[in-house]
């Protein structure tokens, strides 16, 4: 699609609920012949050698073995997104292809969403919605009410970008902030928003009545908040997803949900995605649930994809690349 002699760019589609935005196709066109995985599969022979990029979009299209041996020019994979576990990034540097991914982009987007899911749980707003739009007009009560904000104490876990940015914004709610991460923060970055390290993750757990998690899924993390964290909790604890749905046991999570281990989830991320209909989870009131749209703003989208340009275009001039991901 678009200028044939412009480098070939490989991306899922431009139909369905993956496909991406015609405002977007245009601007990618001023730059690419986009190539689409049906047109690809159709045409290997002859579009193969042409392809020097994968956009991927959404996680798609998938970089496999199968994809990175049947491109013989490829350059770079170009991710959207701050997360990277739909990669195998050490198949993909085996390849000699760079990678590069967005997140400057995603990050305050994703740290707002966070604080909006924290506060719509807090607050009870989904269900306060369904009350105030209810024919049932006695259904209200006085006496229904929810958790306080204000002074309460946020634990992060995942102190990245996205993690400070949350911490910058409770600050404003006059949150009291643990954090756990990896590594310690620099002291003047904790004094600036008022964060304590917990090096021990339990004693976050014990002692927060919101706990966000924010950190990437690597093998290490995967499962991270299980049946024994979520027991740590308080009972009038919430917890905040905006990760990645397999950091937490989500058969652990629907049972203490259901019997007021904590009092509530509010989730952006939930394994898989979306839920099959009849899931326990989908029928919990204590449960606020977001469709992964932690960078779904029209800004953060229109940097991404301009983000995912300037990489490219490096990478094909053989330039330094702008959020060019390393291997560690
Ligand atoms: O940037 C990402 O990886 C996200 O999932 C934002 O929600």
């Amino acid at each position: 699609m678009g200028d044939q002699d412009l480098p070939g760019v490989l991306v899922s589609g431009f139909k369905g609920p993956h496909g991406i935005c015609e405002d977007h196709v245009r601007d990618l066109q001023k730059h690419f012949h986009l190539i689409t995985m049906e047109e690809f599969l159709e045409n290997k022979t002859q579009l193969a050698p042409k392809i020097r990029a994968v956009f991927v979009w959404g996680g798609r299209p998938a970089v496999d073995r199968e994809l990175l041996r049947s491109l013989p020019s490829l350059r770079i994979v170009a991710s959207a997104g701050a997360g990277l576990d739909h990669l195998d990034l050490a198949l993909i540097a085996s390849s000699g292809v760079k990678v590069a991914s967005t997140p400057h982009a995603v990050s305050s987007p994703t740290a707002d969403l966070g604080m909006a899911l924290l506060l719509a749980a807090a607050r009870r707003v989904v269900e306060g919605h369904q009350l105030a739009v209810s024919p049932d007009t006695e259904k209200f009560s006085i006496n229904w009410m929810g958790q306080g904000v204000t002074g309460a104490t946020l634990g992060i876990i995942g102190m990245g970008s996205i993690g400070y940015k949350i911490a910058q914004r409770a600050r404003a709610f006059e949150m009291k902030i643990l954090y756990h991460n990896r590594k310690r923060r620099k002291l003047e970055e904790e004094g600036a928003v008022g964060a304590t390290y917990c090096a021990r993750l339990d004693d976050l757990l014990q002692w927060s009545d919101f706990v966000m998690l924010a950190v990437s899924l690597t093998p290490q993390t995967q499962g991270l908040v299980g049946r024994r964290e979520l027991s740590l909790m308080k009972p009038s604890a919430t917890l905040i997803n905006i990760g990645r749905g397999p950091l937490v046991d989500q058969d652990a999570l629907v049972e203490a949900l259901q019997t007021g281990v904590i009092k509530a989830a509010a989730l952006d991320v939930t394994s898989p995605e979306p839920l099959p209909r009849d899931h326990p989870l989908l029928k919990l009131k204590n449960v606020t649930l977001t469709p992964h749209i932690g960078s779904a703003t029209h800004q953060a989208r229109r940097q991404m994809m301009e983000s995912l340009v300037e990489s490219i275009l490096a990478s094909l001039n053989g330039l330094p690349i702008p959020n060019e991901v390393l291997l560690e």
